[in-house]
C-alpha cells in the first residue's frame, strides 16, 4: 500500500504562469491546487521578467479579490449552481453553442490546475490529458465513469448507472466520488450530477451475496436494511429455517493478501529487480497513478476494520430468486467470494513461476478484483495482445481453488492450457481439456478444466463421455470461472453456463466491451460490473503493445466494374468491391513494399472468393475455415519461420486468438460490414508484434476500400471504436508510383474486363461461405449457410472452368518457381500446394 495521504487542505494557492503562488485563505472545498503543485521555491526568480511580474501581480490581485468573493459564495450543496434562467447568462455568442452553452457554470479561480470539464445535463466528463494533474484524474475517472473516447489530448468519459455501480463495487463510497470529482472539476459540481451520483449509488453495494463455508449468505453492514429484506414477502420466506438470528462478524480486509506476480509477491521481487530500470520506473508510475484510489480504499479499509457485517443464510436453490428480488427492490446484490476462509473446497497447488512479473496494468486490474481481500465477480477489459490470459491465470493463482475456463473455440482451449503451463507451476495432470476431441478430467481432488461455451451449453444429444463430463462439471463447486471473450457470448448462453455450473466467482475477459446489438449491459448483472478498462494508447507508449500507423486506402473502381456494381444484388456488390482490380493492385503494391522492408504481412478477407483469388494470383499462402488442422499448423509455422513465406492470407477465422508475434503489417481487403469489434480484433493481430520495442518501430494497418461504394460507409463505422481509443486513420487516395510496380496485375483494360466477367460467372449462383467462425455466436451460424448462398465442394475453378486455371496461365513464372521448389524438396508445405495446382491443371 502506498503511504497514506492526508486530506487535502482547504484553500491552497493560485499558480501563475511564472510559477508564483498567491495565498488564498478563503475557506472552501479542497481543490486540486494541493495536488503536488509546484512551490514558489521551485522557480528561479531571476528568470522572471520585471514587466511580466508586475502585470501578473496586478492580475493576481484582481483574481484573488474575485476568487475570494467567488469562493465565499459557493459550497457543496449550494443551490447557486443550478441552471439559471436563459436570459441571465446567454450572450451574443451563445447561439454558436446551442444547448451546449455551459457558460453559466462559473470557472473556479484555479481552474487551470483542474483537469476536468463536465456537461451537467448528460454527465459527460472531458479530461484535459495535457493538464499536469491529468494522470491522477485519469485513474479516478476510469473507476467511476465509462471511457467513451481517448484520443491524444482530450478524453471523454460518461457517468452512467453502470459505471457508478462498478465504482461502488470496488469499494468507493458516494461521498468519495462526489468530493474527488468536485476537486478535479474546473467548475463547481452541478447539483444535477451530485444528485445523479447519490441516487445511483445509495443502494448499490449495500447488499452482498457471499459463499462462506459453502453456504450462501446475504450480507450487509446495514442491519436495518437486512431487517427490511427479511420483512419482504419473498426473501423473508427464503431464510434458512433455524437461523433466525442475523449473524454479525467483521469484514475482511486486503491485509495479508498479495496478488502473485506483483512486486510484493514472494519470489518475484528478485525477478523484478532483474527487469531493469524501465520496468521499475513504470511500476512506480502505476503506483503513483493509483495513489488516489488506494488512499480512498485505504481510508475505507481502516473503517472497515472496525465495521460489523450482518448476514443471514439462504439456501443454494434460492440464490437466483433472491438476486432478482433484491434487484426489483433496487438493492442489486454484489457477489463476493471469501476464498481465504473457504475450508470446504480443496486447495489447488498453483502459483506463478518465480520469474513471472505481471505488468502494472495487469496488477491494477487485479487489484480491482481483489481490492478487499475477497474475489469480486466482474469484467476486465484489456486491448488485444495485452495479456488477458495472464490476468486470468494470476487470478487463478490468487484464489487457488478449482478453475473452469470457457473459451470461444477449441484452438483457444489448447492455447489457454499451454499458457497455464507456461506461466504457472501447475502440474500438467491438473489442467484438463473438455472439447469434442478430448474429455479428460484432472487426476487430483481439484484442478482446472478448459472448455468452450458450446461444449457446456450444447442442447443436442450428448455422447456418453460428454454426458459424464458434464455431470462432473455440474456436480462440483468451482472457485473461479474464467470467461474469455465475453463480448461475443449472448445473455442466454451465459444464463445456461451460470445456472449449470456453480462457481464462487466469475471473471470475464475482453478487449472490446461492445456489441453491435448494444446488449452489453446484460453482462453487468450476469457476470458483474466492469472492474477495469485499460487505455490502448498508454499501453502502446509503454511498449506493451505495438504502435500502429493506420491508413484507409481509397481504390477507385474502373467504370465497367462500377456499372456492374450499381445493378448488382447486395451479395454480388460485396464480391465486386472486394474484387475491384484497383484494390488488387493496391494490395499487390503494399505487399511488395512491406515485404521489401522485411515485414511479415497478414491479409484479411471475409470474402472467401476474393481470399483465394488474391492469394493464388499473387502466389501466397492462405488459410480459411476448411483448411485442415495439420495444414494450418504447417502454414503458420512457415509464416513464422520461413523467410520465403512473408505474406499470409486469412479469412475471418484468424480474427481472434491467433498469436503471431512475427506479423508487423496488416492489410484488410474485405470485412464484416460495419463491425467495430472485428476491426479492433484484427488490429490486435499486430499489436503483439515482437519487434514492438525496436527503436522507431511501427506496425501498419491498411484498410483497402473501393471508392464510392457502401464499403466507404462501413469502413468509417468500423473505425469508430479504434478512433475512440486514440488511433488516427490517414486517408491515402494515391499510392506513390503504383504504376511502376513490376508485374502489376490487371494493368490493361482487357485484363480488367476479363476479371469482371470471371467474377460474375464464378459467383452467379452464390458464393462459398466460410465454414468456420471463431465468433461462435455471430449472426452467421458457425456451421450453417446463409440463406441464398450455397456451399461448394472443391475449388470454384473446377465448377466454372476458370479460376485456378486462368491464374495458372497468367502466373506461369510464379508457378514454375513453385514447381522448382517442390522438386528441390524444399518443404512439405510447398509440395502440397504444388500438388493442388497440378491437379487443377490436369482437370482443366
Ligand atoms: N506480464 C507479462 N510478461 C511477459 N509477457 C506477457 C505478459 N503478459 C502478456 N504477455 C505476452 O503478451 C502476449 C499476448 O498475451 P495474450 O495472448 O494473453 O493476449 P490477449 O490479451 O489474450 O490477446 P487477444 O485478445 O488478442 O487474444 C503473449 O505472448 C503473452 O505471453
Amino acid at each position: 500500500m502506498p503511504p497514506k495521504r492526508k486530506a487535502m487542505p482547504a484553500g491552497g494557492s493560485v499558480i501563475s504562469k511564472a510559477g508564483r503562488t498567491s495565498a488564498m485563505s478563503t475557506p472552501g472545498p479542497a481543490t486540486p491546487r494541493s495536488l503536488d503543485s509546484p512551490m514558489v521555491s521551485d522557480v528561479d526568480e531571476d528568470l522572471i521578467d520585471e514587466d511580466v511580474t508586475e502585470a501578473q501581480k496586478e492580475h493576481e490581485e484582481l483574481l484573488n479579490k474575485e476568487s475570494e468573493e467567488f469562493v465565499n459564495s459557493w459550497a457543496i450543496g449550494s443551490s447557486r449552481f443550478q441552471k439559471p434562467a436563459k436570459q441571465d447568462y446567454r450572450d451574443s455568442a451563445s447561439h454558436f453553442f446551442g444547448k451546449r452553452d455551459f457558460s453559466w457554470l462559473q470557472l473556479k479561480p484555479d481552474h487551470k490546475d483542474c483537469p476536468l470539464w463536465i456537461d451537467p445535463e448528460k454527465g459527460t466528463i472531458v479530461l484535459e490529458r495535457f493538464n499536469e494533474h491529468a494522470s491522477k484524474a485519469t485513474d479516478f475517472l476510469t473507476a467511476i465513469a465509462e471511457p467513451k473516447s481517448r484520443p491524444q489530448y482530450l478524453h471523454e468519459y460518461a457517468l452512467t448507472t453502470h459505471s457508478l455501480y462498478a465504482a461502488v463495487s470496488i469499494g468507493l463510497q458516494p461521498w468519495d466520488i462526489i468530493s474527488t470529482l468536485d476537486r478535479f472539476l474546473k467548475t463547481p459540481l452541478p447539483d444535477s450530477v451530485r444528485d445523479f451520483i447519490t441516487s445511483c449509488t445509495k443502494s448499490y453495494g449495500k447488499v452482498k451475496l457471499v459463499l462462506k463455508n459453502n453456504k450462501y449468505f446475504v450480507e450487509s453492514v446495514d442491519a436495518e436494511l437486512l431487517q427490511t429484506l427479511l420483512r419482504d414477502e419473498v426473501i423473508g420466506k427464503l431464510r434458512i429455517h433455524g437461523s433466525d438470528e442475523i449473524t454479525t462478524s467483521y469484514a475482511p480486509t486486503m491485509g495479508g493478501l498479495v496478488i502473485p506476480g506483483t512486486q510484493n509477491a514472494a519470489g518475484v521481487h528478485q525477478a523484478g529487480l532483474r527487469q531493469g530500470d524501465k520496468k521499475a520506473g513504470e511500476q512506480g508510475e502505476a503506483t503513483k497513478e493509483t495513489e488516489l484510489l488506494a488512499t480512498l480504499n485505504e481510508e475505507e479499509d481502516d473503517e472497515e476494520d472496525k465495521e460489523a457485517v450482518h448476514a443471514f443464510e439462504i439456501p443454494d436453490s434460492a440464490v437466483e430468486t433472491v438476486q432478482k428480488r433484491c434487484l426489483d427492490l433496487q438493492y442489486p446484490i454484489l457477489e463476493e467470494y471469501d476464498f481465504r476462509n473457504d475450508d470446504v473446497n480443496a486447495n489447488l497447488d498453483i502459483d506463478l513461476k518465480p520469474n513471472t512479473l505481471i505488468r502494472p496494468y495487469q496488477e491494477q486490474s487485479l487489484s480491482k478484483m481483489f481490492g478487499n481481500g475477497r474475489a469480486k465477480s466482474g469484467i476486465i477489459v484489456l486491448p488485444c495482445g495485452a495479456g488477458k490470459t495472464l490476468v486470468g491465470i494470476t487470478a487463478a493463482c490468487t484464489i487457488k481453488k478449482g478453475v473452469i475456463v470457457l473459451c470461444t473455440s477449441s484452438m483457444s482451449v489448447v492455447q489457454w492450457r499451454q499458457e497455464f503451463l507456461k506461466w504457472s507451476n501447475i502440474n500438467p495432470d491438473d489442467v484438463a481439456i473438455f472439447t469434442a476431441e478430448s474429455k479428460n478430467k484432472f487426476t487430483g481432488n481439484t484442478g482446472i478444466i478448459v472448455t468452450t461455451y458450446s461444449m457446456v451449453t450444447n442442447n443436442r444429444e450428448r455422447s456418453h463421455d460428454s454426458k459424464k463430463m458434464m455431470d462432473f462439471l455440474k456436480g462440483r463447486e468451482w472457485g473461479l470461472m474464467l470467461l474469455d471473450e465475453v463480448h461475443v457470448v449472448p445473455a442466454d448462453v451465459f444464463r445456461r453456463v451460470i445456472s449449470s455450473i456453480k462457481s464462487h466467482s466469475k471473471l470475464g475477459l475482453t478487449a472490446t466491451l461492445l456489441r453491435e446489438d448494444d446488449k452489453i449491459s446484460h453482462l453487468n448483472f450476469l457476470i458483474g460490473p466492469k472492474l477495469y478498462e485499460a487505455n490502448w494508447m498508454e499501453l502502446s507508449q509503454q511498449g506493451h503493445i505495438a504502435k500502429v500507423q493506420c491508413a484507409e486506402v481509397w481504390c477507385p473502381m474502373p467504370t465497367e466494374f462500377y456499372d456492374e456494381y450499381l445493378r448488382a444484388t447486395s451479395r454480388m456488390k460485396r464480391t465486386l468491391y472486394a474484387m475491384n482490380p484497383r484494390k488488387f493492385q493496391a494490395c499487390q503494391y503494399l505487399i511488395n513494399y512491406h515485404e521489401a522492408r522485411g515485414d511479415k504481412i497478414i491479409v484479411f478477407s471475409d470474402e472467401l472468393y476474393s481470399l483465394k483469388q488474391y492469394a493464388l494470383k499473387l502466389g501466397k499462402v492462405y488459410i480459411y475455415g476448411s483448411t485442415g488442422q495439420a495444414e494450418r499448423m504447417q502454414v503458420l509455422e512457415n509464416f513464422q519461420h520461413n523467410p520465403q513465406v512473408n505474406t499470409l492470407f486469412l479469412s475471418k477465422i484468424g480474427d481472434t486468438s491467433l498469436d503471431l508475434p512475427e506479423a508487423t503489417c496488416l492489410i484488410q481487403i474485405s470485412s464484416h460490414f460495419g463491425s467495430r469489434r472485428q476491426e479492433a480484433q484484427r488490429l490486435g493481430r499486430i499489436l503483439r508484434a515482437k519487434r514492438r520495442n525496436d527503436e522507431g518501430f511501427n506496425a501498419f494497418f491498411y484498410s483497402l476500400v473501393s471508392k464510392d461504394t457502401q464499403e466507404m460507409y462501413y469502413s468509417s463505422k468500423r473505425q469508430a471504436f479504434l478512433v475512440d481509443q486514440g488511433y488516427a486513420f490517414k486517408v491515402i487516395t494515391q499510392l506513390a508510383n503504383i504504376e511502376k510496380t513490376p508485374d502489376l496485375a490487371f494493368a490493361t483494360a482487357q485484363e480488367r474486363r476479363e476479371l469482371l466477367q470471371r467474377t460474375l460467372v464464378d459467383n452467379e449462383k452464390g458464393t462459398e461461405e466460410d465454414v468456420e467462425n471463431d465468433d461462435l455466436f455471430g449472426k452467421i451460424s458457425s456451421r450453417g449457410r446463409k440463406k441464398g448462398t450455397r456451399r461448394t465442394a472443391g475449388t470454384l475453378g473446377e465448377l466454372s472452368g476458370a479460376g485456378d486455371m486462368a491464374y495458372m496461365e497468367q502466373k506461369k513464372a510464379a508457378n514454375r518457381t513453385l514447381k522448382k521448389n517442390i522438386k528441390a524438396g524444399q518443404s512439405l508445405f510447398f509440395k502440397k500446394i504444388g500438388r493442388e495446382k497440378e491437379k487443377a491443371l490436369k482437370k482443366a
